[in-house]
């Protein structure tokens, strides 16, 4: 049964899950390559956003150590204007109290590398810095330099020395200032760190060699980490400027973006956990996720519904035919005008549920056809008669039964063979239907034999009139090819009063056949049903005939209770 089919095998169901599918896998995947790019451009945006405020706060660390190299230079204007000496170095220093706001100290050191002033520590200390390289750079070049951080003998402190070179009236270098900046005075980062966007990451500074000038981790500066924190640092060495968002800094997959600074050589750069860094984004993913899965949702609903708009004449037409299989449906119902699947399918089912009411009718048709003359056979008489007796029983009417057969057939047979017999009792056949009305039911019971069933009959005097009828249509010689035959037929006819059972109908007009055979043939006789007698037979034999076979002597001889046909001749 169709309507047995599970839920989840149904046509229904699996163009339903297919929309869905389709809209899933549609929706996942524009909305995931489109989440992807924009993913992309996302983190461009923030890394870009990111390395612009890093600029500034390379721009703001560049401005910062010049505007300190600006103040050692006049300083050193001042000391040439004064034609200072070594030892008047000590008073000048001591005259300029503002320095100590840009550096964690100020000394002089002469060319030997000896400290000759100092600005904070005046205890008597013997400090040479000739091995400093940026002692040797300033001597050499005769131009003030940046050191590479470095821990201060004096301060002991890690710090980064700004100098600047000392020229006496005739322009020789006699001494240098050396600046010296502390990496751990918060002045230094707090405005650098202020310029920071987010609170989660963190800001270092490093130096080309990778050594930590800043980082929040103040162990480390001044080394050049290995380990957990090592790749961030080479990250942020790998080009002048840029991002990368690939690096694990001490664990954690973070974005770390870089800056050189133009004027020192260092790199300031910042690492954000990726979580961190990207958070905006993971908000619109998990946002577009929820859409997209809303959306499919819908989707689905939509497509079920719309699946099951589609599918209704399928429903139809499953109960249609489920109807039909009951024998409830006219095959019409099949012939649509639909122009889709459905309609096609449907008329489809219309042409063959035709093609099997013809088989059946055909089936029918010669189950209760005689194949050699056309008529009703025997099954069909036998269904027929007791429905037609149960029929005028009801209507009140009289059913009256003709029992036939050709005289001498066998003769016939004998004389011009069977093919001349069949095609006789083909030409009886026709005669016999052009002798009867429509209504009335012409059937061949084997051999030569056959019966008519005469329905709403009025009056036994009809019942001769269906005789006479017979012997009318049976008068004319019958042309077999070239033969001419006489053929003529014994009619027994009986007429039914009410309640009469088919079997005593038939065994009437059997007897009033059997009287006119006696009586010679080529005649009829009719009997009532339950009131038979002997009376006369009708056609061209004469009661003088009937007398002469003795025909008396032998229904004599026939049981008590079997009457006499009502038997009459005439010519
Ligand atoms: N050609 C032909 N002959 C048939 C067919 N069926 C039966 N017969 C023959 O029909 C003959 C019937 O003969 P009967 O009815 O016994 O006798 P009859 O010669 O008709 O004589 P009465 O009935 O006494 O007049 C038999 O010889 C059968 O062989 C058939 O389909 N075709």
């Amino acid at each position: 049964m169709l309507s047995a089919i599970h839920h989840f095998t149904s046509f229904k169901f699996k163009i339903s899950f297919l929309v869905t599918s389709m809209v899933l896998i549609a929706g996942l995947g524009v909305g995931g390559i489109s989440l992807l790019i924009a993913e992309v451009q996302m983190h461009r945006v923030i890394a870009s956003q990111e390395l612009s405020t890093l600029a500034g706060a390379a721009a703001f660390i560049d401005s910062d150590v010049r505007a300190r190299q600006l103040a050692l230079r006049t300083i050193a204007e001042e000391a040439r204007a004064h034609n200072l000496d070594a030892a008047g170095l000590q008073a000048l220093l001591e005259a300029h109290q503002g320095l100590a706001d840009d550096f964690a100290n100020v000394t002089a050191f002469d060319t030997h590398g000896d400290l000759v002033a100092s600005l904070r520590d005046r205890r008597e200390r013997r400090i040479n810095i000739t091995s400093r390289l940026h002692f040797q750079e300033t001597l050499a070049t005769g131009k003030g330099v940046i050191s590479l951080p470095y821990r201060s003998a004096l301060l002991e402190r890690p710090v980064f020395a700004v100098t600047q070179p000392l020229f006496d009236a005739y322009g020789r270098q006699y001494a240098m200032l050396v600046g010296a900046v502390d990496l751990l005075r918060p002045t230094f980062v707090a405005q650098i760190e202020a310029l920071r966007t987010s609170g989660k990451g963190y800001l270092f500074i490093t130096t080309q060699d990778g050594t930590i000038v800043h980082h929040p981790r103040t162990e480390l500066i001044l080394t050049q980490p290995s380990g957990d924190n090592r790749p961030a640092v080479e990250a942020a060495l790998t080009a002048p400027e840029g991002w990368r968002t690939d690096i694990l800094d001490d664990g954690t997959p973070s974005l770390v973006v870089f800056k050189r600074l133009s004027h020192v050589g260092w790199t300031v750069a910042v690492s954000y956990p990726l979580r961190a860094a990207f958070a905006p984004m993971a908000a619109v993913r998990n946002n577009t996720v929820a859409a997209a899965g809303l959306f499919t949702a819908l989707a689905g609903v939509f497509g079920w519904l719309f699946v099951k708009t589609l599918t209704q004449p399928l429903d139809q037409l499953q109960h249609k035919v489920e109807a039909m299989g009951r024998g409830k449906t006219d095959i019409d119902v099949f012939n649509v005008d639909a122009r889709d699947e459905f309609g096609l399918l449907s008329r489809a089912l219309y042409r063959l549920s035709q093609l099997r009411q013809q088989s059946e009718d055909e089936l029918k048709r010669m189950a209760s056809t005689d194949v050699l003359t056309g008529a009703h056979n025997r099954r069909m008489f036998d269904q027929f008669l007791p429905t037609a007796l149960a029929r005028a029983r009801r209507a009140g009417e009289q059913v009256a039964v003709a029992f036939l057969d050709v005289d001498r057939f066998k003769a016939i047979n004998d004389t011009h063979g069977h093919g001349v017999g069949d095609a006789v009792l083909v030409e009886f056949t026709r005669r016999l239907q052009g002798a009867v009305r429509c209504t009335d039911t012409v059937a061949r019971l084997a051999g030569d034999e056959f019966v008519i069933v005469y329905e709403q009959l009025h009056a036994v005097e009809e019942a001769h009139q269906l005789g006479a009828k017979i012997m009318t249509a049976m008068a004319a010689p019958f042309r077999i090819g070239d033969l001419v035959l006489r053929v003529t037929t014994s009619v027994g006819i009986a007429v039914a009063r009410h309640a009469s059972s088919a079997e005593a109908i038939m065994h009437s007009a059997d007897y009033a056949l059997y009287g006119v055979k006696a009586a010679g043939r080529n005649g009829y006789a009719v009997n009532v049903v339950g009131a038979e007698k002997l009376a006369s037979v009708h056609g061209h034999q004469t009661m003088a005939q009937l007398v002469n076979r003795s025909l008396a002597a032998r229904f004599r001889a026939l049981p008590s209770e079997r009457a006499s046909p009502s038997l009459a001749a005439s010519t």
